[in-house]
């Protein structure tokens, strides 16, 4: 068991104000591995009070200055990349092959993109007699989670330095190892004291009290829409801006002429990665009827090719804590007492695995919308096949959902792809197989969030706006 009991406030490494553990298990093993502290108001307050005063400076630095941070961070995390890959593995479940290739990477990718975002922006502008800046919006409190942990907090921290702004994370209880890690890399960077701190604990307590704060200027929350929707409720009082990443239910779009074999192929992979706890994963996927038997066989032939466990490449890992393993479990059980057809996987551990929180592979078929596994996010490797008879029809289906954060579709051309993407309301749209753009826009319409991360719409959610009017010299 390896402590982690310290805080990072101002620069330092310190004692929680009331000493209270919590224990993190590793999902692959259901051991426990680490401890943290969990933090307080009391915690909170003083790293608040931290952030205020480092405000003060650090809102003034220059754009080079910032950038060169930005650099030097990526310098000093690609020495502890794998430190943060293998805390990552223990504390989530990726296994090593996605940890190292896309858990523990993510983080460069959005400083990069940010740093040259920040060399780019324009923060002032002259219109008539008036002058138009951007400035940092001030102290910023972040809330994390586990499924993606260094990826949502380098989506956060990398824009909030770049703006000038100061700022206090909270991390996810149940993947917090990472986040200490990232801590010390921000620290070997020289980010100024004050500028980063960091209070573990979990949403009733440290969250909660992050986001009532009266020097908080903003929050960014990545979760749960319940627990997006708590942050919101907290922030209001004040008024803060606040900044929502939230649930999806994503529908994947299969169009009469798309090429089946990489359409569902595709689809059905791009559901199972990451063992499905993905905010924006496809985990709606709509089929023509004309096609129906063809694509449920490519489907079906998919979804029992994908490896589970912690070695083999692709592989899938456990779902990240035990408490998701029966959400998933129970959804299993409520998509075959509603009458859709199991195609593959089903419910228990796959064969071979008697402990850790493995799950099977599952795709159902003859899924219909108000089903409740095609109304709820499900968070684990289930998809959802859903035919329809025409191409309206499954674009009304695709849009009939409280969620919009991601979209995806399949089609013969890319001109088609885009017709058809563009009526889904949802903040991405992902055509005919194309991966992630870290510089492209992403967040949620509806219930899935408000705000965007990534790039410079990421960027600017970290500025407030003034104007200056009557400038003589203009
Ligand atoms: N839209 C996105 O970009 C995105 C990305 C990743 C995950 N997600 C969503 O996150 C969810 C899974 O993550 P999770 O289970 O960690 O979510 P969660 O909402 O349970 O927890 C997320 C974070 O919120 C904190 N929290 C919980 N209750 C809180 C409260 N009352 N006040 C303040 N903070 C509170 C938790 O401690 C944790 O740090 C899924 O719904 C997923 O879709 C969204």
């Amino acid at each position: 068991m390896k402590d982690y009991l310290k805080f990072y406030i101002n620069g330092e490494w310190v004692d929680p104000v009331e000493p209270r553990t919590l224990e993190v298990e590793n999902p692959a093993t259901e051991e426990n591995f680490a401890r943290i502290s969990l933090g307080s108001k009391a915690d909170v307050d003083k790293a608040v009070a931290a952030a205020k005063e480092a405000f003060k400076t650090f809102s003034q630095t220059s754009v080079e200055y910032r950038a060169d941070l930005l650099d030097k961070f990526v310098a000093a995390y690609q020495k502890r990349m794998g430190d943060v890959s293998e805390a990552i593995t223990s504390e989530m479940g990726a296994p090593k092959w996605l940890a190292d290739a896309a858990q523990a990477t993510a983080p460069l990718a959005h400083f990069t993109t940010t740093a040259q975002v920040l060399r780019e922006y324009k923060f002032e502008e002259q219109r008539g007699k008036t002058l138009i800046r951007k400035e940092p919006i001030g102290v910023c409190g972040f809330i994390t989670p586990w499924n993606w942990p260094a990826n949502q907090i380098a989506c956060k921290i990398a824009p909030a330095l770049a703006a000038g702004c100061t700022m206090v994370l909270k991390p996810s209880e149940i993947a917090p190892i990472d986040a200490m890690i990232i801590a010390e890399v921000m620290h070997e960077a020289g980010v100024p004291a004050g500028v980063f701190n960091l209070v573990n604990g979990d949403g009733p307590g440290v969250g909660q009290a992050l986001s009532e704060h009266k020097d908080v200027d903003m929050m960014s929350f990545t979760g749960s829409t319940r627990a997006g929707v708590l942050v919101q409720q907290a922030s209001a009082p004040t008024v803060k801006r606040v900044a929502l990443e939230l649930g999806g239910k994503s529908p994947n779009i299969v169009l009469e002429g798309a090429d089946l074999t990489k359409a569902i192929g595709g689809g059905v992979m791009n559901m199972m990665m990451n063992t499905g706890q993905s905010c924006n994963a496809p985990s709606r996927m709509f089929i023509p009827k004309s096609v129906k038997g063809e694509a449920e066989q490519i489907a079906k032939a998919t979804a029992e090719s994908v490896k589970v466990g912690m070695d083999e490449k692709g592989a899938i890992g456990p779902i990240s804590n035990g408490n998701q393993y029966q959400k998933v479990q129970d959804l299993i059980q409520k998509g075959i007492d509603e009458g859709a057809t199991l195609l593959a996987g089903g419910l228990g551990r796959p064969e071979g695995f008697n402990k850790g929180y493995f799950t099977r592979p599952t795709v159902f078929s003859d899924v219909t919308n108000d089903m409740t596994i095609a109304r709820e996010e499900i968070f684990g490797p289930v998809l959802v096949m859903i035919p329809y008879e025409t191409e309206e029809e499954a674009i009304e289906m695709a849009n009939d959902t409280e969620y919009g954060l991601a979209g995806y579709v399949q089609a013969a051309t890319d001109e088609k792809a885009y017709e058809v993407g563009s009526k889904i309301r949802a903040g991405q749209i992902l055509v005919n197989g194309s991966g992630p753009d870290f510089s492209a826009p992403f967040g949620g319409y509806k219930m899935s969030g408000i705000g965007r991360e990534w790039g410079e719409y990421g960027f600017e959610e970290f500025l407030e706006i003034k104007g200056i009017t009557g400038l003589k010299s203009a």
